[in-house]
Formats: C-alpha cells, sequence, structure tokens
C-alpha cells in the first residue's frame, strides 16, 4: 500500500494556535489534529490545504511556509503529514469534520491527546517557540 499525502495548517493568530478534535466517528476519532486533509490528484499542498479549511471550518486562509513533514505509519496506513503554517483574517469557524476546537498556547500542545503523527510536529514547534521567545 502506498503513502497517503495529509496536509495539515498550523494556525496561530494572536499567539495561539488552533486545534481540532476528530469527530469519534471518523479514523482517530476523539484524536486532536492540525486541520487538513488529503491530497487529491492535480493539486499542489497550498491548494489542497486552502481547500480543505475552507471545507471543513469555513476558513479562508493564505497559506505561508512549509514547517514540517512527517512520515508515521498506523497499524492500517502509513501517511506523510505535511505541515505548512497559515493565516488567516476570519474569526468564526463551522465544524463539519471535528466535534470541538480550541485555541491554545503553542508550549501547552502535548498536554493534548494528539494524533500520533502529530508530535514530532508539535515538538518541533514548541522548539522554535522558545528559540523565538
Ligand atoms: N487532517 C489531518 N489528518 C491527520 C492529522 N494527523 C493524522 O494522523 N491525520 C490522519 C487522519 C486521517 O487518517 C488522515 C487524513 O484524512 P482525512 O482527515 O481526510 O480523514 P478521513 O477520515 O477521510 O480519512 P480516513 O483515515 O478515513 O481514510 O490523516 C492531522 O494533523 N490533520
Amino acid at each position: 500500500m502506498g503513502i497517503t499525502k495529509v496536509l495539515c495548517g498550523l494556525i496561530i493568530k494572536d499567539q495561539q494556535i488552533l486545534i481540532c478534535r476528530r469527530k469519534p466517528e471518523k479514523s482517530l476519532g476523539g484524536y486532536w489534529e492540525f486541520p487538513g486533509g488529503k491530497l487529491e490528484e492535480g493539486e499542489t499542498y497550498e491548494e489542497c490545504l486552502a481547500r480543505e479549511l475552507q471545507e471543513e471550518l469555513n476558513l479562508r486562509v493564505t497559506v505561508k511556509n512549509h514547517f514540517k513533514t512527517v512520515i508515521h505509519q498506523y497499524d492500517l496506513k502509513t501517511i506523510e503529514l505535511i505541515s505548512y503554517r497559515c493565516e488567516t483574517e476570519d474569526a468564526v469557524i463551522k465544524l463539519v469534520d471535528h466535534d470541538q476546537i480550541e485555541w491554545i498556547k503553542v508550549p501547552d500542545l502535548l498536554k493534548w491527546n494528539l494524533a500520533p503523527a502529530d508530535v514530532p510536529i508539535a515538538e518541533a514547534l514548541i522548539e522554535t517557540y522558545k528559540l523565538s521567545e
């Protein structure tokens, strides 16, 4: 089986980052993640992320720089999780694939039950945040 490419957005606003909890009926239900989704054929990474964030949260974002890519093997599949920093002016979020969202401080990320593939991204973000202080 191949590797599924998944894009996710690191949306930081007023010093806080957005995390979303996957609905219980979804794969990895109940885990917190950086919102995003699977790359479709013919899309660039930036197009995929902008589309997913619009569909899932009704957020219009500007996709900024690539942050980190993680390859993670779950029991049933392997994903390549590609994270980008994103910015948004929108304040209102609509929930479609998630049942809860939180804006949290970056140093608190590991206190949440993150999807396993997201943990190395969270760790790297925390390190970057420490250096920038
Ligand atoms: N969107 C997103 N997905 C993530 C993250 N971390 C992580 O392991 N994943 C996994 C969950 C899903 O298996 C896959 C993304 O697919 P999706 O969000 O389109 O969800 P889905 O339920 O349609 O996917 P599936 O697993 O049922 O095929 O990547 C993350 O931070 N963001």
